[in-house]
């Protein structure tokens, strides 16, 4: 389970706390204004940003001695996720080593079957579209399988239809595994399909998880000053 315990977090002149828990095997959607400290609370989960004060806790063990790659989680950025040099299977062996051998190109191969992408695993980013590129980036996400997945905007580059498919792929996958899921998004409408519960961010302070279905339904002041009549 992952546990923020009295973290406090300080970014030049912002600050941000939280104290709460998601439930593990659980899908939390963070939501909140621009600015609010979405991103910075997942970059201090990562280990990118040490806490001022506070702990980041993953089944009671204390993430502070492990360095952002040490951690028991993968990443996922709205862009950015491959490298633009590599090929599609090059790029998702990456999850599994920082110098893939053969049974690790193979694996990856199959990740990407998976998630679709079968027979275009010899192109690089560029000679694949945007939702090809999204596909590859979570087929690495699948392959390292890490207990925990933190997702910022993840499909945001992606049109509506593909966005949904994308959120609604990465759900089942990741659910099927037990996987913990932080997903940053700012459409209400990810958090209702993907979610189980909402954090909201705002204010300074990311609060406790509460159910995506009554929170959206009935929103607390600070959300519904963002999401609008
Ligand atoms: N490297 C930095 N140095 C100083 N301040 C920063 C830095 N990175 C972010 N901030 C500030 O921290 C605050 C929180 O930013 P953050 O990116 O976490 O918000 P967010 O909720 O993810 O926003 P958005 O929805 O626009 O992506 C903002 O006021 C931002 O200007």
């Amino acid at each position: 389970m992952l546990r923020l315990d009295s973290l406090a977090l300080a970014q030049g002149d912002f600050r941000l706390t939280a104290d709460l828990a998601v439930p593990p095997g659980t899908w939390a959607a963070l939501l909140g204004p621009s600015g609010g400290g979405k991103s910075t609370l997942l970059s201090a989960i990562a280990g990118f940003l040490p806490p001022a004060q506070g702990r980041v806790l993953w089944n009671g063990q204390d993430l502070a001695p492990l360095p952002p790659g040490q951690r028991p989680l993968s990443i996922l950025f709205q862009d950015g996720n491959l490298f633009p040099h590599l090929t599609a299977v090059q790029n998702v062996a990456l999850g599994l080593s920082p110098r893939p051998r053969a049974p690790d190109r193979a694996r990856a191969a199959e990740a990407l079957a998976r998630v679709g992408l079968a027979g275009l695993q010899d192109r690089r980013p560029a000679q694949l579209s945007g939702g090809q590129q999204a596909r590859a980036a979570l087929a690495r996400v699948l392959l390292q399988d890490r207990p925990l997945v933190l997702m910022d905007e993840p499909f945001g580059a992606l049109g509506p239809a593909l966005k949904s498919e994308m959120l609604a792929l990465a759900r089942d996958t990741l659910t099927a595994r037990g996987a913990t899921v932080l997903l940053v998004t700012h459409d209400p409408a990810d958090a209702r399909a993907a979610a189980d519960s909402v954090i909201v961010v705002a204010e300074g302070r990311a609060h406790p998880p509460a159910p995506a279905t009554s929170l959206l339904a009935a929103p607390p002041p600070a959300l519904r000053a963002y999401l609008g009549p």
